[in-house]
């Protein structure tokens, strides 16, 4: 599809207050949207059905879904968009510090008590915006971002949301499972050659480790890469791919159930880093931390491409597909205002003044694709 036809048609449905969702997974110069003809709020708690899912952090709270059957889908192929160099100066600022300090201490302080092993406590940082198109926004997220999933989401009755997530929830390949443990956070500076602290593989083999603990009794042949330095725009982090087989009976809720939220956004153990983080956090994370993708699409491959076997190339293999992406470094856009969410992951040997400074690195994230 042309470029200006494809933007026409989102410009058409956002000025129509209609669902929808832009986005460009990692490494691809794929742009797809889906486009929902009605503005009816669908949710889903089963994960059954076919369609592009958005969830919040907590899933006591609603589950979004853009049916498949009820959305127009389009694809856009290009590896760059044009668009005004028009942008907003937004500042980065130190209001928020006190608050930051002061709860991450108390995050620091509960689990040298010995109740917890680690939590990753988070913040919003509000800034005013004038003319905003959500659009270009978009456009510069997948511009700047090639390896992150970069999205913008809309719904009349839940909001905009958009961002350049580095991190994979999992993604579900027939009975495939891959997933990824993301953890450590420090500034870019050109090169992955750098090194990492003791505190900072700690913290990540904890969220690895987790994540094997957590699948082993729906999965088998749990296979472990190495660890990474990977780079998410301005920051590294360390990363390692846990792959595995799903087993037979096993639903795609109970993968989710088992991995949602991870430790790289919640903490450990599930449960009590979960409650802090909900009678501390003096905000509402709504769907930052949550997850977005596509859900249970059918996608039909070649069994053999080989082309001297010709007539094997009839025969296809339908595969059910599921990715979703954690959603970090991302934004919510309302009242002439942008939303910016940002978090670390505390333990024992964090000190909050570093943990501040993580927030506002991750704060740029966003801050550049605007000012
Ligand atoms: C919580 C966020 O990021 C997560 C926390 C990280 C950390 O503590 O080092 C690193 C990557 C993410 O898993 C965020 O970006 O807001």
């Amino acid at each position: 599809m042309a470029v200006d036809t494809f933007f026409e048609a989102l410009e058409n449905q956002y000025s129509n207050q209609l669902p929808f969702v832009v986005y460009s997974r990692p490494i691809n110069s794929i742009i797809k949207c889906w486009l929902q003809t009605d503005d009816t709020l669908y949710k889903t708690t089963e994960f059954s059905e076919s369609g592009f899912v958005f969830a919040p952090f907590d899933l006591e709270n609603d589950s979004v879904l853009l049916p498949q059957d009820k959305c127009k889908q389009f694809t856009l192929e290009t590896s760059h968009l044009h668009l005004d160099e028009e942008k907003q100066k937004i500042f980065i600022d130190d209001s928020g510090k006190e608050e930051h300090l002061s709860i991450v201490s108390k995050g620091i302080n509960f689990i040298k008590s010995g109740e917890l092993d680690k939590v990753v406590l988070s913040r919003q940082v509000t800034k005013p915006m004038d003319t905003i198109n959500p659009l270009d926004i978009f456009k510069r997220l997948f511009n700047t971002y090639k390896n992150a999933m970069v999205y913008c989401w809309y719904h009349p009755k839940v909001g905009l949301w958009l961002g350049a997530t580095p991190e994979l929830l999992f993604k579900v390949e027939g009975k495939r499972l891959t997933t990824i443990s993301l953890a450590g956070t420090q500034p870019y500076s050109e090169t992955n050659e750098v090194s990492w602290t003791h505190k900072e593989y700690e913290e990540q083999q904890i969220v690895t480790d987790y994540i094997a603990k957590q699948i082993e009794p729906y999965t088998s042949q749990i296979d472990i890469s190495g660890v990474d330095t990977v780079r998410a725009g301005n920051l590294l982090h360390l990363k390692t791919y846990i792959i595995s087989l799903i087993k037979d009976d096993c639903s795609l809720k109970s993968i989710i159930e088992a991995l949602h939220p991870t430790p790289a956004v919640c903490g450990f153990p599930k449960q009590e880093a979960k409650d802090f983080i909900l009678n501390n956090e003096n905000y509402n994370r709504g769907y930052y931390t949550g997850f977005l993708g596509e859900l249970n699409l059918k996608s039909s491959k070649p069994r053999n491409t080989n082309r001297r076997n010709v007539e094997n190339n009839a025969y296809t293999v339908l595969k059910t597909e599921s990715n979703f992406y954690v959603n970090l470094r991302c934004a919510q856009i309302k009242d002439n205002k942008v939303l910016i969410y940002v978090g670390g992951g505390i333990t024992k040997d964090s000190i909050a003044e570093n943990e501040w400074e993580e927030t506002v690195n991750k704060t740029k994230t966003i801050v550049n694709v605007l000012s």
